[in-house]
């Protein structure tokens, strides 16, 4: 029986093989040029810097249906309103999960939480390939995520390099000791520690208090997954993570702008 990300990695490549004979790859470059006139990267990285040099956390707030680990989390899912609430509450940026089979996430939301605020939007998705990012520019994102986990060395290369041709920053995400080597070959500052194993899907928050102090200064450090709690937060920037990407606590809750505010508040 395989793992998890495998599974899911393997259904995508299908999925996307499937949506490149429904639409050529000149269409969607063609589509991404004209989002470059109409909507143009707002900066992902440097929003999250700004929010750090105020001397503030830089919040990536996602917009997570469901998930593999926990099935439904937010039955009233209305991705703009939630976007605002986010906004409101205080996040520096945003993800969107556009994964249909396994998050029950749309490409759709990812427009739709976009245009109703100007934060920076990570399109949180499972790239295997560089017809994806391509894709993600056309629908208007400012981000795409790497997951080391999914890629060999040249793979997450050639993803980055696609990433960056478009404008697109890029969020690289590692597990354990030899991904995080693995991703300090690649160009992006911007390094996410997933609490969660993406194979088995447990949660261990120690995760990024036993990577970061083989991050090198010079990468803005994320802690991802698994984090409910100011005191979660507080414990993380300890170890230097600034930067954080939360989904479920903040989707389970009734006010998405309070329960932002108050997670960003002093522990
Ligand atoms: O969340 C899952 O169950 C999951 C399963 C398989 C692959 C990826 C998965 N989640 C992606 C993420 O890591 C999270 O959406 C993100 O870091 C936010 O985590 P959380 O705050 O715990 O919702």
């Amino acid at each position: 029986m395989s793992d998890v990300l495998t599974r899911i990695n393997d259904d995508k490549r299908a999925l996307v093989a499937a949506r490149k004979a429904a639409r050529p790859l000149s269409e969607v470059e063609a589509a991404a040029r004209a989002a470059n006139e109409t909507n143009p990267p707002r900066g992902f990285i440097r929003a999250l810097g700004a929010a750090v040099e105020a001397g503030r956390y830089g919040l990536i707030a996602e917009i997570k249906k469901a998930s593999p680990s926990k099935g439904l989390i937010r039955a009233d899912f209305d991705p703009p309103a939630l976007a605002r609430a986010y906004r409101g509450g205080g996040a520096t940026c945003l993800s969107v999960l556009t994964d249909e089979p396994y998050f029950q996430g749309r490409d759709e939301y990812l427009v739709a939480a976009r245009a109703a605020v100007d934060l920076p939007v990570l399109r949180k998705d499972f790239m295997v390939d560089p017809y994806q990012i391509v894709e993600a520019r056309a629908l208007g994102a400012d981000c795409i995520l790497i997951i080391m986990a999914s890629l060999s060395d040249a793979q997450a290369a050639e993803i980055e390099d696609a990433a960056l041709a478009q404008g697109l920053d890029v969020l690289v995400e590692v597990h354990d000791r030899a991904e995080l080597d693995r991703a300090l070959l690649l160009k992006t500052p911007l390094l996410g520690v997933n609490n969660r194993n993406l194979k088995t899907l447990a949660v261990d928050i120690a995760t990024t208090e036993e990577l970061a102090a083989n991050v090198p200064p010079d990468r803005m450090l994320v802690a991802e997954s698994g984090l409910y709690t100011p005191a979660d937060l507080a414990r993380m920037a300890k170890v230097g993570a600034r930067c954080f990407l939360v989904g479920e606590s903040l989707m389970r809750q009734a006010d998405v702008t309070a329960a932002t505010r108050a997670l960003l508040a002093p522990a």
